[in-house]
């Protein structure tokens, strides 16, 4: 079996054109333009990269971008002290605090400081809890886009055997709740995990954000699964791959995200996507 690609770059280029119409008619209604601040501590060449798109992506579909690039020594009091003026700007519908952030700043203050209704990274624990109970409002980005990813395949997630392998706040622990969610049996691999390959080879469905490019070899994907690969890894050379090895795993797939213009696309339009909620239902 020859896998079918799922083009999440497409599929983001979708999402964004019609968020624009979206927010071009709201303005001509004399609503406020949605408002996204952007905010970057330090100069990670990766970070720098993804900041770009995303005040890119903001202009593109007629949202304004307030822009903070901090220097790498910001103490933890200053950063949290432009949250809170962003926090009370009604002009700012969500606050987007770059990750990673330097080693002297504590991420998880930073994330709490962020007001719930602007936290349209959707890393905030009350938004985390809320996709917990089943109720969800402002979802994490790359889970987020994902679980459009796999809905546009058109396969049904209900009883679905899930497998999601690493286990960040980011990513890995966002998407356990978000396919619970979707109906799967979901189970969820960690440095702990004893025989990975065990459970890869269950998955009708598996998601790989581990960060190791080839860290899922072809041969373990069960014939006719989806498989969704987080990873970004650069190697030497200058290629792009992800953390499952593409070329044998999509004989055995049904569909399967490259790297890159897979999920990488996705995460930005679901912020997108969270950031108009906001205006929308928070901030009107
Ligand atoms: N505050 C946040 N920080 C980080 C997040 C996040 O969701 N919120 N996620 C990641 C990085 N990330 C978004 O910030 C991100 C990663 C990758 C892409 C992307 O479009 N990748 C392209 C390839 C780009 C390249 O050439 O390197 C692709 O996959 O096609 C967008 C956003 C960590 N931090």
């Amino acid at each position: 079996m020859t896998a079918q690609l799922i083009d999440g770059k497409a599929i983001a280029q979708s999402i964004r054109s019609q968020l624009k119409q979206k927010v071009s008619a709201r303005v001509a209604a004399g609503k406020r333009a949605p408002g996204l601040a952007v905010i970057l501590v330090g100069s990670d060449a990766a970070s720098q990269v993804y900041v770009g798109s995303k005040r890119r992506a903001c202009e593109e579909v007629g949202f304004v971008s307030r822009s903070y690039d901090l220097e790498t020594e910001t103490s933890e009091r200053d950063l949290l002290a432009l949250i809170d003026q962003c926090n009370e700007d009604p002009s700012i519908d969500g606050i987007l605090v770059q990750l990673p952030l330097p080693e002297h700043i504590d991420d998880t203050k930073v994330i709490e400081r962020i007001q719930p209704n602007k936290d349209v990274d959707g890393f905030h624990p009350y938004n985390v809890g809320r996709l917990a109970q089943r109720i969800p409002v402002l979802r994490s980005c790359t889970p987020m886009g994902i679980m459009t990813l796999v809905k546009s395949t058109g396969i049904a997630t209900h009883g679905l055997d899930a497998v999601v392998v690493g286990a960040s706040n980011i990513v890995g622990r966002p998407m356990t709740l978000e396919l619970l969610l979707a109906g799967c049996t979901t189970t969820t691999c960690h440095r702990f995990t004893k025989d990975l390959e065990a459970k890869v080879r269950q998955a009708d469905l598996l998601v790989v954000a581990v960060g190791k490019p080839g860290f899922i070899p072809g041969e373990w994907i069960k014939p006719g699964a989806i498989v969704i690969d987080v990873g970004i890894n650069r190697l030497e050379s200058g290629q792009l791959v992800g953390d499952v090895d593409f070329e044998v795993a999509s004989q055995s797939a049904s569909w399967i995200t490259p790297v890159p213009g897979g999920v990488g696309p996705m995460t930005i339009a679901s912020l997108l996507e969270n950031t108009l909620y906001a205006n929308e239902n928070y901030h009107d």
